[in-house]
């Protein structure tokens, strides 16, 4: 397939935010969920340019979906904290809707989702019936990832394995040209080859039409070639991350695995302490009655 050129691309979102080097800019961003007593994201800032591939990694409940929803416009943050393509993402709906700015979660296991609609899976569909029903999509694209994702058009959608919807679901994620790719963990159910090809058809989608993709995991196999950024969080702040470049650990290991998981296990290591340290404190605390406190002398009165 021959890629349009990048100023076509970028003009699918009016506005002129194609004139902005930076796909996606995140600005001293905190964020918090509503009725949660503490923040899930903060002090975060992220700079990614145009064709980039951001790794997005971090221990369970570092707050990297919380991350991606916000970026994907669906929680409300400062119109500048986030800015995708030079727009602020929850703000703008034209990102979502044009396509521009597509995100693919968890929710796809159960869910049938394109260009920001999600549509529960009920039916006994046929895959090629709904991949065909998706318009404005360019026919060569819809060919090339049918046969990039291995997909029987006569699948039924009800009765086939995870990892078969699966592939259904990503091929209409990205039958249209999206701009910002968000991706949180959809290959876990891929076996190596489905995964690997996916992985080398979105490095081909930054290279050729640059678009910007950030992807969500916890599976490093045959990733240490992709990623042109990294991203890793620590209870909701980045603390390690920027061009992989810049990132001592990843120009001296040859296994992203490694790194990450030295990372994870010093991490780790850190909270145990802090959780001890702060248990000798409170046992080690002088132990005075709280005066406000009612006791039985006051129990007395009432
Ligand atoms: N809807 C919600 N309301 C309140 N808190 C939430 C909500 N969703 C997530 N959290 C909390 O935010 C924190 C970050 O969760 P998040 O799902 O973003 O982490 P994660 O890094 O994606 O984890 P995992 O690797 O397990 O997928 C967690 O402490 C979680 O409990």
């Amino acid at each position: 397939m021959t890629a349009p050129p990048l100023a076509a691309v970028a003009s699918v979102v009016p506005g002129g935010e194609g004139q902005d080097d930076n796909a996606v800019v995140v600005r001293c961003l905190d964020f918090t969920f509503p009725l949660s007593s503490s923040p899930t994201i903060q002090q975060l800032s992220l700079t990614l340019p145009r064709g980039s591939r951001c790794l997005l990694t971090g221990a369970n409940g570092a707050g990297k979906t919380s991350l991606l929803q916000v970026l994907a416009g669906k929680y409300m943050v400062g119109q500048d904290a986030v800015r995708i393509l030079g727009r602020p993402a929850f703000h703008d709906i034209h990102l979502v809707s044009s396509g521009a700015l597509s995100y693919l979660g968890p929710q796809w296991r159960r869910d049938i989702a394109f260009a920001g609609n999600n549509v529960p899976m009920q039916g006994d569909i046929a895959a090629g019936k709904m991949i065909y029903g998706v318009e404005g999509v360019d026919p060569e694209r819809r060919e090339r990832l049918i046969k990039l994702l291995d997909i029987d058009l006569n699948w039924r959608l009800n009765k086939v394995s995870d990892g078969q919807r699966r592939r259904v679901q990503i091929c209409m994620g990205l039958l249209k040209l999206y701009q910002v790719l968000l991706l949180d963990e959809i290959t876990v159910d891929m076996d190596v080859v489905g995964r690997l090809d996916l992985l080398h058809f979105f490095k081909q989608e930054c290279e050729e039409r640059g678009a910007t993709i950030i992807y969500a995991t916890h599976i490093f196999d045959g990733l240490e070639a992709w990623p042109t950024h990294l991203a890793y969080l620590e209870a909701g702040r980045m603390v390690k991350g920027g061009p992989v470049g810049d990132v001592p650990e990843l120009q001296t290991a040859t296994k992203l695995l490694h790194v990450v998981e030295h990372w994870l296990r010093e991490e780790k290591a850190g909270r145990r302490q802090r959780e001890a340290a702060a248990a000798a404190a409170q046992a080690a605390a002088p132990k005075h009655p709280n005066p406000l406190l009612s006791s039985k002398h006051m129990a007395f009165f009432r």
